[in-house]
């Protein structure tokens, strides 16, 4: 197959780009750092797109922060500048599913199987939630008798998403939640990344936690809220007028082909693969959906445009 993605790598290139769009949407785990490793020129760019005025926004599907522990995430980095308002995770993205699309009554509870970012979202979004970051949860060997297993009868949504602690306790009681009511509770799941990418490793994603529950319940999630699903740039949408009306003004940046460049692709924006997160440069040629554009890292439009 031949590539009709264009590879950055002059300095008229990387200017066309600066000229062409108004929205930067950018990716973070894979694109801006990878844990807690910031890749190269990375702020730098962020600062000369902030200084032409254009809008910025980090769509991420990690869910294990809230928006606000992003914040304090990218201040610490060194963004100075960053603002909850421009952070969108899919655990955000689950809470307004849930809250908007979903319409789930605030009385009604909801367990989570997942990191606290998930928890403070739903919790904002007025919720109570089980499960989660819980400590009695946190048990080295496994006990059936375990009072979590007098199951909720208010709890009336499952969520499920990356879990960095995970154990045999916390995924079985999801189980039960799943298989409970005839499985009629509702399913919701992050997002569907099946690894992680961490400084030259690939770890275990969301979708792969998420998989386990889906295999042991039979159960697929009725919802699964991270990018590609449409629901997240719905909401980007709904506060930049500006994209909506003309989304060819935009520009989605990451590193993984079925979620960021999908993502953009159906939000009608134009999309920028870049090779320091998940795929390899050989996959571009491979695959039938070429992203606009790819680039060996996204610190290039900094460097050639100095
Ligand atoms: C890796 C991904 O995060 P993102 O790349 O969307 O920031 C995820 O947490 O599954
Ligand atoms: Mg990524």
């Amino acid at each position: 197959m031949t590539i009709n993605s264009q590879k950055i790598s002059s300095r008229e290139q990387a200017e066309a780009i600066l000229d062409k769009y108004d929205y930067f949407l950018f990716d973070c785990d894979g694109v801006l750092w990878l844990g807690d490793h910031l890749l190269p020129h990375v702020i730098e760019t962020i600062d000369l797109l902030q200084s032409k005025g254009k809008t910025v926004l980090f769509v991420t599907n990690n869910s294990t922060k809230c928006r606000e522990e992003y914040t304090k995430k990218f201040h610490k980095l060194g963004f100075g500048s960053v603002t909850k308002e421009q952070i969108v995770g899919s655990s955000y993205a689950t809470a307004v599913y849930i809250e908007k699309i979903m319409k789930l009554p605030k009385d009604k509870k909801i367990w989570v199987l997942g990191e606290r970012g998930i928890e403070i979202e739903l919790q904002e979004a007025g919720y109570q939630t089980l499960g989660g970051t819980d400590p009695e949860l946190n048990v080295d060997s496994f006990d059936p008798e375990h009072p979590y297993f007098n199951l909720d009868d208010d709890v009336g949504c499952v969520v499920a998403g990356l879990l960095f602690q995970v154990n045999y306790l916390k995924l079985s009681l999801t189980l039960q939640y799943l298989l409970k009511d005839n499985k009629s509770i509702p399913f919701v799941g992050t997002n569907i990344d099946s690894t992680f990418p961490m400084k030259g490793k690939l770890l275990m994603g969301a979708g792969s936690i998420i998989e386990s529950v889906v295999f042991a319940s039979g159960r697929q999630p009725d919802a699964v809220c991270g990018k590609p699903n449409s629901g997240m740039m719905n909401t980007i949408k709904a506060k930049n007028e500006g994209l909506k009306a003309n989304p060819l003004k935009g520009l989605m940046i990451g590193d993984r082909l079925n979620t960021d460049m999908l993502f953009g692709r159906n939000g009608g924006l134009d999309t920028l693969l870049v090779l320091t997160g998940i795929e390899l440069e050989q996959l571009v040629s491979k695959v039938e959906q070429q992203p606009t554009y790819y680039a060996s890292k996204l610190g290039v439009i900094y460097e050639l445009t100095q």
